[in-house]
């Protein structure tokens, strides 16, 4: 974390030349916290990279989408460019003038805010940044001709060609599987370590996983932290259930989602659920989340490519998702809202109702990770459960590979030993947690 040395931009905004003190809400407030970096120095990159491609792909929008997407190209990167300004400034985080399904659910949440908690650096993390993505939406929105273009798109399939190599390796080595917890924790494992895929953490730019992935996964259970997995197991292959669905709520598309895709293929195989739900956000979301179209993307790329095997793959699960053995939820406003995850009963009581029919929700990635502990610096011992603060619409886990300076549930000792080490160790996404909540 190399940070820009600007004494004058901390003074003027009253940061706070600490980490963030313990049992605090995480934010862009303390200068050594990975929110400030954040703030200085990613989000504004990921800005940048939104409208040099905007720029670049100038004649291919317009082929798309007609004459007139240019003045919206040139209205929208002046739009995002206003918008790096305002982060770079410690902007306000104003209310959503445009009439998305969301708009009042965020502006009645903008609106409770505390007004001194209302700008970039000074709000919790978790919000600001959040904010900065549904912003970045509107502005698009606001467009005639640019309304439903997904501005990462490009990023997010560039990001599963690359992974090609791997996709074919896993696929070969999970044609035939034994139903057993050996064989689910790997494949658990194996979904958990492909979060490390996450193209927001490089503010966009291409990362691709090399090596034999089972390989690794058993060469990484040295930096798994917290492995739940056997539990998972008992939850899971527990006849006595009266659902068998599963839930995952998702987090990137490419590779990982590639091994949501295999972990839920051996789930319906071997009969430990009937039905899979994939949730999926309802805008372009941190550069490289799924959304509905990211899905299906994945399953034509994987049933019209030239490799028999990603071939017969692709069009097995299009057949599980005609069957409804997979089933893409319908949009879903919450997971793109900036609440927490304890707060999803009372704001949005149908999904949380919706989610409790499941028999497992599997929480994907950091940013969910963020949202299940609420961007807070909870003490790194403290019990998962305690974190959840409440929130446990049925038995849940999280695969999830550490990328920000929150955790909790480790063993006494863990994180001192892993700081003399390395102090950027959280930031990495080299070590990994799997844990678990039964309901
Ligand atoms: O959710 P993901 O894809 O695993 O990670 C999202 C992420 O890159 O974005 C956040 C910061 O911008 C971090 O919490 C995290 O590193």
């Amino acid at each position: 974390m190399t940070l820009p040395v600007d004494a004058d931009f901390d003074v003027k905004y009253g940061i706070i030349d600490s980490d963030t003190p313990p049992h605090t809400e995480l934010a862009a407030l303390y200068r050594k916290s990975f929110a400030y970096y954040t703030f200085r120095v990613r989000l504004p990159s990921t800005l940048s990279g939104i409208i040099a491609s905007l720029v670049k792909d100038k004649d291919e929008l317009i082929a798309r989408y007609g004459v007139d997407a240019g003045a919206d190209i040139e209205r929208t990167a002046a739009a995002i460019t206003q918008l790096r300004t305002d982060i770079l400034n410690n902007g306000a985080l104003l209310l959503f003038e445009g009439n998305e399904p969301d708009t009042a659910q965020w502006n009645e949440f903008l609106e409770k805010l505390p007004p001194q908690k209302r700008s970039y650096y000074h709000a919790c993390w978790l919000y600001a940044e959040c904010y900065m993505y549904r912003k970045i939406s509107s502005i698009f929105k606001a467009t005639a001709t640019l309304s439903s273009y997904d501005y990462f798109s490009r990023q997010k399939q560039t990001a599963a060609q690359l992974s090609t190599e791997a996709m074919m390796a896993v696929t070969r080595a999970t044609r035939q599987t034994i139903r057993n917890s050996e064989t689910f924790q790997q494949l658990l494992k194996l979904n958990l370590w492909g979060n490390r895929c996450d193209l927001s953490i490089t503010s966009g730019k291409q990362v691709k996983p090399t090596g034999d992935a089972f390989d690794l996964v058993s060469e990484l259970d040295a930096n798994l932290l917290v492995d739940a997995s056997a539990s998972i197991w008992k939850c899971i292959e527990n006849a006595d259930s009266d659902s068998s669905i599963v839930d995952i709520v998702c987090d990137n598309a490419g590779y990982e989602l590639y091994t949501d895709l295999i972990l839920a293929e051996y789930i319906i195989d071997k009969g430990l659920a009937s039905k899979v739900r994939f949730n999926v956000k309802a805008i372009p979301w941190f550069i490289s989340d799924v959304m509905e179209y990211d899905y299906h993307w994945t399953l034509e790329f994987l049933a019209k490519h030239e490799s028999e095997l990603l071939r017969d793959l692709g069009e097995k699960l299009q057949k599980f998702t005609a069957e409804g053995k997979f089933e893409v939820e319908p949009i879903e406003y919450f997971w793109t809202s900036p609440y927490e995850f304890y707060r999803m009963e009372q704001v949005q009581p149908a999904l949380y109702e919706r989610l409790a029919q499941a028999k497992l929700v599997i929480f994907k990635g950091d940013l969910n990770y963020r949202k299940l502990l609420g961007d807070f610096s909870w003490n790194n011992t403290e019990p998962f459960e305690t974190c959840l603060r409440g929130f446990k619409p049925s038995n849940l886990c999280t695969l999830r590979t550490i990328k920000a300076d929150l955790i909790c549930d480790l063993p006494p000792g863990k994180s001192e030993e892993l700081f003399a080490k390395d102090k950027e160790w959280m930031l990495t996404g080299e070590y990994g947690l799997i844990q678990f909540a039964r309901k």
